[in-house]
């Protein structure tokens, strides 16, 4: 019998922001404040650039919709009513499809929440990252603590009941007070979801060439110990090395992200994972689109269409790239999902864990594939041992 493709999700990536943040390296470009952005083009562009992709999912429903940046708050309910129109005419969807857009504080229009519920979207991710005046200065932000309150605010009244917060630690001038002091102003709003992400250096970032001073690393200890356990007793649970939860909220698309599921990229830069049957089981690509917005839309018209570029992952790669993912979950993953999700045989993966067992880095369990709280500490040491074996 032939093999069973993994789950397949959507991510929808939107390459806009009003101001490029310092310490950013993701694929946004800044546009001012006041900049009119071409969202027609940019709508016609996505939907031919699904059409492109659409053979790959093979005729699965899709879990889950993601729709990242760069800043997606910046395009209008009408942008997104008609996306999601057009993804559902040519997709199947799960019935608890879970449909997020990632959204500024700072690009809050009155209304715009009401709209993007309205338009069918039923996850907000809210980029809060601080609510003090002194650290989102440092950060470069758009927008006030008090800005990031109104936009929670705003998502509950429209009837958001699934909210994440995006929140950073280990910021310039952050005392554990100070980020405690965060934390306990985004449990106040009661999320669903709280992702809180230790500020890092990323090479081609402002940052990079001018780094700020950031906490001594005893002081960044501190906050991670006080934050990790106020987090848990408020009841979100850490299921991902940097996502808390309460109970039955983890953010379905990242976990099919960590799971080693497929997922189709459409939008400028985005990428894609997609598994194709074969003899020997699953055949597993990435792709990924052109980059540079203007490039995106000109690509549209283009004979070469939107990628810009694919790599199959060879067979000896994939014990690491599977392990990267489910080894960020907290309970990792079930053995099975080894085999279900790359098609080879369990013997390949667990020759390459022996030397992690013996360090003590990963949890000896014959059913799941879960690193040690020493793993995940270490887990670069982890990944390293997994690639020298593979
Ligand atoms: C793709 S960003 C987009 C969200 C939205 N554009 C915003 O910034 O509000 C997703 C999240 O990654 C986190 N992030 C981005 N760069 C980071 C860095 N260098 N270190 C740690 N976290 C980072 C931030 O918390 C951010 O909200
Ligand atoms: S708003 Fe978000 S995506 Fe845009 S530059 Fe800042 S961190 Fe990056």
């Amino acid at each position: 019998m032939s093999m069973p493709l993994p789950p397949v999700a959507l991510y929808v990536h939107v390459p806009w922001c009003v101001r490029k943040c310092p310490y950013c390296d993701f694929n946004s470009h800044g546009v001012g404040a006041s900049a009119s952005l071409p969202e027609e083009a940019y709508l016609s562009a996505l939907i031919a650039d699904l059409e492109a992709d659409l053979a790959l999912a093979e005729g699965r429903e899709l879990v889950s919709i993601f729709i990242g940046g760069g800043t997606p708050s910046l395009m209008s309910d009408g942008f997104y009513r008609r996306l999601l129109e057009a993804v559902s005419a040519r997709l199947p969807w799960a019935a608890d499809i879970e449909i997020t857009l990632e959204a500024n504080p700072g690009t809050l229009e009155r209304g715009r929440f009401a709209g993007y519920r309205e338009a069918g979207i039923n996850r907000l991710s809210i980029g809060v990252q601080s609510f003090q005046h002194a650290q989102l200065t440092a950060l470069g932000r758009i927008h006030s603590g008090d800005d990031a309150l109104a936009a929670v605010g705003e998502a509950r009244a429209a009837g958001f009941d699934n909210l994440n917060l995006d929140l950073m630690h280990g910021l310039p001038g952050q005392t554990p007070a100070l980020a405690i002091a965060d934390l306990e102003t985004a449990l106040s709003l009661a999320p669903e979801h709280l992702s809180w992400y230790q500020l890092t250096l990323e090479p081609n970032t402002e940052f990079h060439s001018h780094p700020p001073r950031l906490p001594e690393e005893e002081i960044l200890w501190d906050i991670q110990d006080l934050g990790h356990e106020r987090l848990e007793s408020a009841g979100l649970e850490r299921y991902e090395i940097s996502a808390y939860a309460r109970p039955g909220r983890q953010a379905r698309h990242n976990l099919n992200y960590w799971c080693f599921g497929d997922y189709l990229g459409i939008g400028a830069g985005a990428h894609g994972k997609l598994s194709r049957r074969s003899d020997s089981g699953l055949d597993i690509e990435r792709r990924w689109k052109t980059r540079q917005p203007n490039s995106y839309l000109r690509r549209q018209h283009d004979p070469r269409g939107f990628l810009a570029g694919r790599e199959a992952i060879a067979p000896r790669e994939l014990p690491l790239e599977f392990a990267m993912n489910a080894l960020r979950l907290v309970e990792g993953v079930p053995l099975s999902t080894w085999k279900a999700h790359t098609g080879l045989p369990d013997d390949r993966l667990l020759t390459c864990l022996q030397a992690a067992s013996k360090k003590g880095l990963l949890v000896e369990d014959e059913e799941r594939l879960r690193a040690s709280p020493q793993g995940l500490l270490f887990l670069n040491e982890l990944l390293a041992l997994i690639d020298e074996t593979g």
